[in-house]
């Protein structure tokens, strides 16, 4: 069991000689057993933060730390076999050129997982199984001929792989058909339960950040604005843009006939695709209802319950 630590992890991308901070001061815990739900509209930093937790980008501050179930520190070398993710997009995350079975052995010899060809034929196997493909039917198979619902359990698969305890799924399921996203986010509920996997669960979707996630992280232009309890934060929203987000939520059936995911309606990009950078003061408060001059200030976490905290002076009522 591996519990990830965030602390204050800062990203910051130059484009154009103009420094854009796209991941502002962020913390949260990743605990095993539990899954954390990860919303904000595009560009408020979600996949950023997914891309710093698994390595594939170095924060320009703060740190991200690993501990085992003594709560002793995970060395770094070994943060690849603890963290994993599952990308978008099922159709660019596998070589249209190897089967199912070279995609899941690889990391196995990778990480030392399996040792020989039978062992490793074994594991890929027990794999398959646990994320209900017959390894009969799907060892040799190659991507396209796979549907996009098999592709992304290959893709769990193979994240699961290297031994991970903690699971970034980054849109899992937002370019798959509707007709089968239940089964997939429903599989990664059940490994994250009976595995006691960390999960971070980013989406747009903020139904079923509800219904799979224990808590929820809101995230506008790189910063947390609100966190707590998954039921409150969507239900309770009291940020002035979770209320936003969640009056405006997209009936999650209402996809574009291609599969993927709408913009978000209640989501205008900040300025210039800024993901961040909005200096001191409230992000938010060009758009607030509610914003006052006291907005030009840093707000504080305000507890308005519990486990729910509010980056707002101005935090609704609860309705
Ligand atoms: N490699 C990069 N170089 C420059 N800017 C980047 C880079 N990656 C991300 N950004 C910027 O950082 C901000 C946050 O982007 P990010 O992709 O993390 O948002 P997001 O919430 O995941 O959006 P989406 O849901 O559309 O994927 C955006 O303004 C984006 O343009």
């Amino acid at each position: 069991m591996t519990t990830l630590h965030a602390n204050n992890l800062v990203k910051d991308y130059t484009v154009r000689r103009t420094r854009l901070r796209a991941v502002d001061d962020v913390t949260f815990t990743l605990t095993p057993g539990r899954t954390l739900g990860l919303v904000g509209e595009s560009g408020s930093g979600k996949s950023t933060v997914a891309k710093l937790l698994t390595r594939l980008e170095k924060p320009s501050g703060g740190s991200i730390g690993l501990t085992d179930a003594d709560g002793a520190a995970v060395p770094d070398r070994q943060h690849r076999h603890h963290v994993q993710m599952v990308f978008q997009d099922p159709f660019a995350s596998l070589n249209p050129f190897h089967t199912v079975e070279h995609h899941i052995a690889r990391p196995l010899r990778l990480h030392h997982r399996a040792a020989g060809k039978q062992e490793t034929r074994e594991q890929v196997a027990r794999l398959l199984e646990r994320v209900n493909l017959d390894p009969e039917e799907f060892t040799h198979r190659r991507p396209h001929e796979l549907s996009g619902g098999q592709r992304q359990r290959v893709a769990i698969a193979r994240a699961l792989a290297p031994g991970a305890q903690v699971v970034i799924a980054d849109e899992p399921v937002s370019m798959l058909d509707v007709s089968i996203r239940l089964g997939v986010l429903s599989l990664l509920a059940r490994l994250q339960r009976e595995e006691q996997l960390a999960v971070l669960y980013i989406t747009h979707d903020l139904a079923t950040a509800r219904h799979f996630s224990d808590d929820v992280i809101v995230m506008y232009r790189g910063r947390i604005v609100e966190r707590g309890p998954a039921d409150e934060v969507i239900l309770r929203p009291r940020h002035p843009y979770t209320r936003l987000l969640a009056a405006s939520a997209p009936n999650p059936d209402a996809r574009t006939t291609d599969g993927r995911r709408r913009e978000d309606p209640a989501a205008t990009r900040p300025p210039d695709g800024a993901g961040g950078g909005a200096g001191p003061g409230c992000g938010f408060r060009d758009r607030c209802p509610l914003a006052t001059a006291t907005c030009a200030q840093t707000p504080p976490d305000e507890p308005v319950g519990p486990g729910h905290l509010v980056k707002c002076w101005h935090p609704g009522d609860e309705s």
